[in-house]
């Protein structure tokens, strides 16, 4: 999706466009649709309400052709993946495909079993305008090296990860990010560092999943990197973790969090350098 010929964008110019994705956000209230796992289907549509979106969670293949004309983006989840859910995850990003919508795929567990991995890949390859959301295990699973993949959980850091979304992007022609303790915005043209979010963020299930979904929100609005999705909501775990007692406090604080969000807060947290152009 990025090319070596699009402009290259220093740390001023680059948060003034996180702050001005949010403000288009919130005005044009895009729709995402979402195939996404039993697990976080509920998280995530309040994670897509409270930034300012519409979530629809769809799967079936009779409606899919009619929600990506009016979709703005497709956010696709295999968290939790069967043969039938395939089919129509394939579907969906074949229609995604024909109206020109950004695909966002999160590659969940990939690299814990043969079957998530394969259909990522799959679906990778199917998809026109890319967007890949993963933990560092499941990006470098995906892009062929030995991950230390438990399940749905990353053991791997985020800068082992990094040359692994570099193959991402040039394979597929997306842009990745990589989360983490440290989150990473990997395009063709730079390679962005965020150091914000709280460690009390992987105690919550789905936390990488709204991410993904928030991704999808602004893809839709016509930020494909994936930044400002990665800022805003590591900004917000971070506020939100430093009011919660526990992860059920902060799953909720999360939400509030993402309804909340100023432009002068995100001055303040942002904790960003471009690493690589
Ligand atoms: N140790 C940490 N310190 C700070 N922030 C973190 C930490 N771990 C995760 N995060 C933040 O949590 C969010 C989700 O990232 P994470 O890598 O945990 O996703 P994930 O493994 O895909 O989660 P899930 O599969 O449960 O949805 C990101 O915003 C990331 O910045
Ligand atoms: C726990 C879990 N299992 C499958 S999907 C999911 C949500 C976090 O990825
Ligand atoms: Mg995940």
């Amino acid at each position: 999706m990025d090319n070596p010929s699009q402009p290259i964008f220093n740390s001023a110019t680059l948060t003034a466009n996180i702050i001005a994705a949010l403000a288009q956000v919130r005005e044009q209230k895009p729709l995402v649709v979402n195939i996404t796992n039993y697990v976080v289907m509920n998280n995530t549509a309040n994670a897509l309400l409270a930034i300012g979106a519409s979530p629809i969670m769809t799967h079936s293949r009779q409606e899919m052709a009619e929600m990506m004309q009016i979709s703005g983006s497709l956010v696709i989840n295999i968290g939790t993946l069967d043969n039938e859910w395939i089919q129509r995850m394939q579907f969906a990003v074949e229609q995604a495909n024909a109206n020109n919508k950004p695909i966002v795929l999160d590659p969940v567990g990939c690299g814990a079993s043969v079957l998530r991995t394969h259909t990522a890949r799959t679906l990778a390859a199917k998809a026109n305008n890319l967007i890949i959301r993963g933990n560092a295990s499941e990006i470098i699973a995906l892009a062929g090296e030995t991950s230390q993949t438990k399940g749905v959980d990353a053991l791997d850091s985020s800068d082992t990860a990094l040359v692994a979304a570099q193959t991402l992007v040039a394979q597929y022609q997306a842009n990745v990010v990589i989360s983490g303790e440290v989150d990473y915005v990997v395009t063709a043209s730079q390679t962005i560092r965020l150091r914000n979010g709280h460690h009390m963020m992987p105690y919550v299930t789905g936390m990488g999943c709204s991410l993904t979904a928030l991704t999808g929100a602004f893809a839709a609005i016509g930020e494909t990197s994936g930044l400002a999705a990665t800022a805003i909501y590591a900004i917000v775990g971070e506020i939100a973790a430093e009011q919660s007692a526990g992860p059920a406090t902060l799953q909720l604080n999360i939400i509030d969090g993402l309804y909340q969000i100023s432009a002068e807060q995100i001055q303040q947290r942002l904790n960003m350098a471009v690493v690589a152009s």
